[in-house]
């Protein structure tokens, strides 16, 4: 009892010594968003609502699973069965000394049985095989269903979020939960949970088969439960944190990973490929530190496992032989008690692997539950479906700001006149690509209201608009597929798209000789965001994806930024042609207002505000003005060439 008091106090000191370390390690290396994860804050954050979400998820498989259960039990319970059989064979057929009633059981007349009749044994236990090997597959494909069926909702749910999702998350870390998360949580409804079913009834049926045997012998080995369930609570607790703790900083490992190897060649040219290989090495160190202390808590709580079982066998063997010597137990009923407690002992460390699977799996699908059921602000197929412009686009006195910052567009009021060209020009950071997004509704605005032909924006529906639009952005986003997938990306029905139409709109944007001069023509691969093709080349073919569905509006956000100046000016004359001879009306990002010669309209955009609006000539004429008001800001000194700022590169 003093041995065992004095053990039980040094385990707990050296569980106390563990679990501070893992405070420390969370507390030195880990943001607050990491702390947020810990156990205790998942665990209270999973709600009953998490596991029903999850049933329902899992529902459409239940018959797989419930397959995958029938033939769980019938390889357990044949299983369960065989030590009874081979104990009572041990005493039929062994000399038994203290075997002196004739045994007449139904477990005597089945053993008897299969001593006749061997193949009728080697048949059972090939069935137990059978269902062994079914319970696997139905469980694996109802795991594999039920991962495809939550990475499906989750990533649907999050295209379908609205641009202020995106502002306040991180894509890559998205991404990583979205592939790591959803295979935490399939291994633990089908993996575990089936080794953990298994475990729990095998567990069950042994002890109740130790009772059966021996009531003194299970009375004996049940004396280390207590110990045993102590070890597990405690090493368990620390694991779990760890586990978590590694989940996150593998999602911001693979996050990084991912953006640094997708931005090679910027790291390249910057030289930043040590640095990055330096902290990709440091983040790793913290997977081997909590690893280390995790892998020290397994392995305590295996060791001290060991420790008990050992000792808790010995005692079985001790006592059970003094029972067989006192006429009590048979020695079948000793080998039958200890292939039980063999199977008992084998369960519950199988339970403890599966009670941490599970609060794994639970951790990662409340995260996942999370990004499934986050709510858009803005549904994207609700509202009027407008689809051109009668008369006008108007903003009236809209205020807009970002997450986090402040006054992005200040009170801004102008027109977007049907059929006509509207530049909107001005400084960096002006604001002159969030007009851009507001006019296709990425946002809506905080206050004031944007109307299309006098209704409001709010009450149109955001993808039938979107579709309708044409858009060039800053820097065109290609995606890795061919030339043609590219371009076609811009058509409602790509399927109806005609070879000639996919010429036409190349030919438009003034790409058909780049196009044609690659080996495998539209069918070049463009690499990894278009990593095979030049700036201008790139500007190029997402002119051609905006022109496809030949939209009635387009938005260029600075989309000949890239382009030399042929290129330049044979895709304005290009747009003018469109413009002349079809119903198109333009919206047009520009640095400068000289290459706005063509516009109808020009909205000269400062710090948020519009400063001036009108023609072009009229905006050439009071230009120098707001140069000179820009300088007088700032501090700078006027001078003639500054006056000419803003007609430089004309
Ligand atoms: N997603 C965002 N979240 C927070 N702030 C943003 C976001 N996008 C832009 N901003 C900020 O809003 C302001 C206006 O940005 P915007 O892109 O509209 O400027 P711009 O006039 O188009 O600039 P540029 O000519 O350099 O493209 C900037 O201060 C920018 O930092």
């Amino acid at each position: 009892m003093h041995l065992l008091s004095r053990l039980s106090c040094s385990t707990f000191r050296f569980a106390r010594q563990v679990t501070t370390k893992v405070r420390d390690i969370r507390a030195d290396r880990f943001s607050p968003r990491y702390q947020e994860s810990n156990a205790q804050y998942l665990l209270r954050h999973t709600t009953g609502k998490d596991l029903r979400e999850i049933y329902r998820i899992a529902k459409p498989f239940r018959k797989l699973v419930f397959m995958g259960t029938g033939f769980m039990i019938i390889s357990g319970g044949i299983f369960l069965i065989i030590p009874r059989i081979l104990g009572k064979l041990i005493d039929k057929y062994g000399n038994q000394q203290n075997l002196t009633e004739e045994d007449n059981s139904l477990t005597m007349k089945i053993a008897t049985y299969f001593k006749e009749n061997p193949i009728a044994l080697a048949g059972l236990l090939a069935t137990g095989a059978v269902a062994t090997a079914a319970k696997v597959y139905c469980l694996q494909i109802a795991g594999v269903k039920f991962i495809r069926a939550l990475r499906r909702s989750v990533f649907s749910s999050v295209l379908k979020q609205d641009m202020r999702f995106f502002d306040k998350n991180i894509v890559g870390e998205i991404g990583s939960r979205h592939s790591a998360d959803t295979i935490i949580v399939g291994y633990s409804v089908s993996t575990s949970l089936r080794g953990g079913v298994r475990a729990l009834l095998i567990g069950i049926g042994s002890v109740v088969a130790m009772f059966m045997t021996s009531t003194e012998l299970s009375i004996v080995s049940c004396l280390t439960a207590p110990i045993v369930l102590g070890l597990f609570r405690m090493f368990g607790k620390i694991q779990q944190q760890c586990t978590w703790q590694l989940q996150e900083v593998i999602a911001d490992i693979n996050r990084m990973a991912v953006e640094r190897m997708t931005h090679a060649k910027t790291l390249r040219m910057i030289s930043a490929e040590q640095r990055s290989i330096d902290e990709y090495i440091r983040k790793g160190d913290i997977v081997v530190e909590i690893s280390k202390t995790e892998a020290l808590a397994k392995g305590s709580l295996i060791g001290s496992f060991q420790f008990t079982a050992y000792s808790a066998f010995s005692s079985i063997l001790f006592y059970g032989s003094h029972l067989i010597n006192i006429g009590e137990i048979s020695y079948g009923e000793l080998s039958s008690f200890c292939l039980y407690a063999v199977m008992a002992t084998a369960s519950l460390s199988n339970i403890s692997g599966f009670y941490n699977e599970v609060m794994k799996g639970i951790g990662a699908s409340s995260r996942l539950l999370d990004l499934r059921n986050a709510e858009p602000g803005m549904k994207l197929d609700e509202g009027i479906k407008k689809t051109n412009i009668t008369d006008r686009v108007h903003f009236e006195n809209v205020s807009f700001t970002y997450f986090d910052r402040k006054n992005t567009l200040d009170n801004i009021t102008f027109d977007i006149p049907r059929n006509k060209i509207t530049a909107v020009i001005g400084p960096s950071g002006s604001g002159k690509s969030s007009i851009a997004r507001l006019m296709l509704r990425l946002y809506d605005p905080d206050s004031g209201r944007i109307t299309v032909d006098g209704i409001d924006m709010k009450d149109i529906n955001p993808t039938a608009w979107r579709r309708s639009i044409g858009t060039v952005g800053q820097e065109p986003v290609l995606f890795t597929c061919s030339i043609r997938d590219n371009i076609l990306l811009g058509a409602e029905n790509p399927e109806k798209v005609s070879d000639e139409q996919l010429e036409e709109a190349a030919t438009l944007a003034n790409a058909i000789d780049f196009i044609n001069s690659f080996e495998n023509g539209f069918d070049t691969m463009v690499g990894e965001n278009g990593c095979k093709l030049s700036g201008g080349q790139k500007q190029r073919i997402a002119i051609a994806r905006a022109l496809i569905s030949k939209p009635k509006i387009l938005i260029l956000d600075e989309a000949t930024s890239a382009l030399d100046a042929t290129s330049d000016y044979l895709i304005r004359m290009t747009l003018n042609n469109l413009l002349r001879n079809h119903d198109l009306t333009v919206l047009c990002i520009a640095h400068r207002l000289a290459t706005m010669q063509q516009a109808d309209n020009v909205v000269y955009v400062n710090r948020g505000r519009i400063e001036g609006q009108g023609s072009f000539e009229e905006m050439m004429k009071i230009q120098s003005s707001i140069v000179e008001k820009e300088a007088r800001k700032r501090g700078i000194p006027m001078t003639d060439e500054m006056s000419k700022v803003l007609t430089a590169n004309s």
